[in-house]
This record gives C-alpha cells, structure tokens and sequence, in this order.
C-alpha cells in the first residue's frame, strides 16, 4: 500500500480503515460517527457471522455424507401453528409488480430508478464486484439517490442523466455472509462486507427517508437457515435501538436462494416477523446452491445449464411453496429473474420478448406477488403480464394456492433429466472465463451470448464443470467428462474467447489468470463454496496495485 493508504483509529472505535480516502465524498461516507455504528455492529455480530459460517460447513459434510436437505423437526411448531403472521406491510412496500435490478453504478441508478418499475433492487451482491471503489461510490450513489440529488454526464453520450418526478422504490442488497471487506478489520481480520453494506446504507439515509415517509428497506441474499434469517434480525433491531427509531423502520426482503433455506421458510418468517416483507425466488443462486448442496449424489446431478429452466418439476415446486408460504403468513411473494436481454436484431428481440413473456406468465399464474427484469426495456413487458394477471389488484395477497399439490421434499429435491453436451460444456467454461474475467476488473454483470450473467449464473456454470468432472460424468457423445478433458477443452475455448474479442482485447485483458484460478477451483478435491471467495484477492490486488 502507497502513501495514501491511511489507517485509522477512531478512539473507541475498534475498525482500521485501510482503505483510501480519495476524497471528501469518500471521507463523508467514512465519517467518524458512520464508522463508529459499523464498528458497534461489528462487535456485537462479527463473531456470531463466523459461527453460522461454521454451521453451513457442518450441515454440508451431512449432505456430502449422503443426507438430504428436509423439513426440521425441532421447529415443527412453527410450521404447524397457522395463527401467527408477520407484520402488515407498509404501504409504499405492497406495490411491487415489477422490479428492476442493477448494480451501484451512478448512471445505471438514475436509469433504473427512471425506469417506470415499481422498485429499483440495487445490488453491492450478485451484481456488483465487491472492489473498494465500487462499494463506497455505491454509497455515495445511494445516498444522492435517496436525497434526489444524483445528477450524471456520460462524456462519451454527451448525455445529462438526473432523476425524473417519479422514481422507483429503492431497496438495497448488501453482500452475503460469506464475503470479507479487506479494507476494514477488526480485530486484524477482515470485516463481514454484508455489514459494511448495511451499516453505512442506513446510517447515510435512514433520516432521508424518513422525510419522505419511506423505511430504510433491504433486500437480503443467501441466507441458508433461520439461525442466518435471525442474525439478521437482531441487527435490524440492534440498528433501531441505536438510533432510537420504531421498530419495522427497517423492512426486509429475503430472498430463498439456497437449497437448506427452502425447508425452512416458515421459520424464516417467523424469526424475521416485526421485519420481513416478502420473499423472493432468487432462482438461479438456487439453481447453483442445488449443484453445491447435493454435489456428491450422483442420482441429483443437473443437465446443461441452459435446458434448466423454471418449468422443471423441482424449481415449479419452489415457485409454489415459496407463494404458499409467504401469503399464509401474510408476506408478499416475487418472483425471480429471466436472464434475456434487449438485443438489437429484431427477430432475436421477439424471442427474448416471448422468453420473458412466458416466464412472467408463469411465476403470475403461480401467485407471485411481482416480479425481476434485468433491463429498463423490459419493465413495460413483464408489468403488462402481471396487470392482465391482477385485473386491477397490486397483488395476489388473497392468492388461493389450496389447489396446488402438496409440496413434498421429494418434489424439492426431484431429479432433473436433460441433456450432458459438449458444447454445454464448452459455453459453461466460456462463460466461467468471461464471467470471472469481467469481474475481477470491477465489473459484476455482463452480457454474455444474449443472456445476463452475473455472480449467480457463473456460478452455475463453474459449479456443474466441477461436479462433472468429479463424478467423471458421460456426455452424451459418449466421452467421459475427466479432468485432461477440462483441460483440453479449456485451453481451446481460451482460443475461442481470443476470436471472439480479438488479440488486442485478449492480450489488455486477465484472461490467462482468469484460466488459472478457473482451472484451480474446478479440478480441486474441494469444491469452493463461493467463486468469489477465491476470486477475490485478484479483484483487491488489482485495486491495491492502482493505488
Ligand atoms: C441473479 C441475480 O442476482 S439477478 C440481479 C443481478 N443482476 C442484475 O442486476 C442485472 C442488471 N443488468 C445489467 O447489468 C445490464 O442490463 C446487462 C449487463 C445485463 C446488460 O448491459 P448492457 O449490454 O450494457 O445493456 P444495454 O447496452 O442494452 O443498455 C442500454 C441502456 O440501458 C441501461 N441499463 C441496462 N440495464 C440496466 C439496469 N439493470 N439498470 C439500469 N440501467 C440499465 C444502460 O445503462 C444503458 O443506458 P444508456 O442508454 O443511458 O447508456
Ligand atoms: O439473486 C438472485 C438469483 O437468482 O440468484
Ligand atoms: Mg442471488
């Protein structure tokens, strides 16, 4: 670290800063009093964090054992008792036919808060590379956003970007469990970057917002247990206690996203019951937590990536128990993302429209309360399927799900049959290469080959390359999927990412290193609970040696 590099004490505050100041907006979101919360969530819930971490890997070894995720039976009561249900919904929060997402970048805010969606879901997580400059401009980003002040000059558009009269709601999604900040520590160690995320995004506007009648609201990823979904909650209340605000200032959005977490939504619920809001199908961190929870069940291995869609029995079953659940309990129930994007070719367009239609229709006939779009193009679509669904309603709050067939753990954990090909193979690894190249640059969504790809869906796509090769699966043209073959393969698809971009992109770009650490974490005896995890430190060196 150079000469800018400053660590800082802050008297009682136990957090080093070592990160850099660059300026005085930096400074504002690091001010004293802002660290001196996320020190004293820090020392409250930093050690808790690392216990539920410990916890997955317990649960993990029992499934790698053999087991399989079900229902608990020590919380049987909670799921049997019908009386209780979470707090009512706050009234800017029952509205959320379609959401828009989108990393913290200044300019994609005001568009996607311009967007005509109901809520703008804005991602430090899946969508974002976790950089130092990249989470704290995303503070900044939010904190103008929220006081309406944000304004944008694209140099190169030669275009004015500010916000229109009636922006989006904004939610917020920090960082899961999972991933450090290594720009502040405690203790010596790094920080847990969800907290970061969360401590500074309500401390920056908490009082915003309340002068515009709103919550301080949060979308919350990957959560795996209720014991997670009630860490969580402690901190909601912790945070309300300390700045003296009422209790439900804060509202959350969880999203079931991890295989564990669908047997224990009712839980999760009532654990979270003076906070949550609604639940949300966050398919496709699913997708990758089903590869990563059953990976050692030869009978469970999923087909191509790109023959797994929401039509298939186990991720219809999720659909359904997740709207089930959420509407007995009184929370509202989102659906998740379908990954295609605008393309210019006007054909392609049609069938990225026609994608996207059948996949709304489906999650609106299922019960779900609203909807994701990758992209403002498609907010009028998928807004257009729920209102012809709603008639008029907002909602499905009255949704009768009593005709849907029981949701079993058989259902949930179906097989899925498919297809086992070559060339899935070879785009899973394409993707992998672009995916993590783009991401250890800074940029964490991308469009690849017409579809969005971010932390979730190249986690699919490196999950599925992995336990292929472990369990040496046979492809459809008769090989057997081994490690020489991966590499092989992958040291040819480097060739074709070379044509694709060029030489000079190639050469400017990380991909050899990308290839590198790909080649690592799919061929270790360990699978890598995270990619970003190993990701990460080409992501910081990067930042460190520009500074
Ligand atoms: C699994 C999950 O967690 S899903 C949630 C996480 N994923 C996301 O949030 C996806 C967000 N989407 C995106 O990042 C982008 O749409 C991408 C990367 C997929 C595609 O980006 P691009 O190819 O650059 O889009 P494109 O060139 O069509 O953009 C056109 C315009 O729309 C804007 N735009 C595109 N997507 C978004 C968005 N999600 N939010 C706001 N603005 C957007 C662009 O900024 C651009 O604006 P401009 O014309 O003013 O310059
Ligand atoms: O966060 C959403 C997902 O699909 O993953
Ligand atoms: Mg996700």
């Amino acid at each position: 670290m150079n000469s800018e590099t400053i660590l800082e004490k802050q008297g009682s505050v136990c957090i080093d800063v070592i990160g850099t100041k660059k300026n005085t907006e930096y400074a504002h979101i690091l001010s004293k009093d802002a660290c001196k919360f996320l020190s004293a969530l820090v020392t409250q819930f930093a050690a808790r964090r690392d216990e539920l971490l410990d916890l997955r890997e317990v649960r993990q070894a029992e499934f790698d054992g053999g087991a399989l995720p079900g229902f608990r039976q020590d919380t049987q009561r909670i799921r049997d008792d019908k009386s209780w249900k979470v707090s009512s919904i706050p009234g800017p929060l029952q509205d959320r036919r379609v959401e828009i997402t989108g990393p913290v970048d200044r300019k994609m805010v005001i568009n996607a808060l311009n967007s005509d969606a109901k809520v703008f879901m804005c991602c430090f997580e899946d969508a974002s590379a976790p950089s130092w400059d990249n989470m704290i401009n995303g503070q900044i980003n939010l904190r103008d956003a929220n006081n309406r002040s944000i304004s944008y000059y694209d140099m190169d558009k030669n275009k004015h970007y500010q916000l229109n009269d009636d922006p989006a709601l904004l939610i917020a999604r920090p960082r899961g469990i999972h991933l450090p900040e290594e720009h502040i520590h405690y203790n010596g160690r790094a920080i847990p970057g969800c907290l970061m995320d969360f401590a500074l995004y309500f401390f920056h506007n908490y009082q915003t917002r309340a002068k515009q009648g709103l919550g301080v609201y949060y979308y919350i990823p990957k959560l795996e247990s209720m014991e997670e979904a009630q860490w969580w909650d402690d901190i909601f209340s912790f945070t309300e206690a300390y700045f003296g605000v009422s209790t439900g200032t804060i509202r959350a959005t969880i999203l079931i996203e991890t295989l564990p977490a669908v047997f224990q939504m009712d839980e999760i619920l009532y654990a979270m019951r003076d906070h949550i809001v609604a639940m949300n199908c966050g398919r496709w961190d699913y997708i990758f937590s089903y590869i990563k929870t059953l990976k050692n069940h030869p009978d469970r291995i999923l087909p191509d990536r790109h023959e797994v869609g929401m039509d298939k029995a186990f991720l219809n079953a999720y659909s359904q128990l997740l709207v089930r659940t959420c509407h007995q309990r009184g929370a509202l129930a989102m659906g998740g993302m379908s990954a295609f994007i605008p393309n210019n070719d006007p054909q392609i367009m049609q069938n990225v429209l026609d994608k996207v239609v059948e996949d709304k229709r489906r999650e609106s006939k299922n019960g779900h309360d609203g909807t994701w779009v990758a992209h403002p193009h498609l907010v009028a679509t998928a807004m257009d399927v729920f209102n012809q669904h709603l008639k008029g309603k907002v909602n499905q709050l009255g949704f009768d799900s009593s005709a849907v067939d029981e949701v079993s753990a058989a259902r949930l954990l179906e097989p899925c049959s498919g297809g086992r090909n070559q060339a899935g193979v070879r785009k899973n690894i394409r993707i992998a290469l672009y995916y993590i190249e783009a991401w250890i640059q800074g940029v964490g969504c991308v469009p690849i080959y017409g579809l969005m790809e971010d932390a979730a869906t190249a986690e699919i796509s490196r999950a599925s390359i992995w336990q292929w090769i472990h369990h040496g699966v046979k492809l459809d043209d008769g090989q057997v999927f081994t490690t020489a073959l991966f590499r092989t393969w992958l040291t040819q698809e480097l060739d074709t990412i070379k044509a694709e971009v060029g030489e000079a992109r190639f050469d400017k770009g990380r991909f050899l290193e990308t290839a590198r650490l790909f080649d690592e974490i799919s061929t270790s005896a360990e699978f890598a609970p995270f990619l970003t995890l190993p990701s990460y430190p080409l992501l910081l060196g990067e930042n460190l040696n520009q500074k």
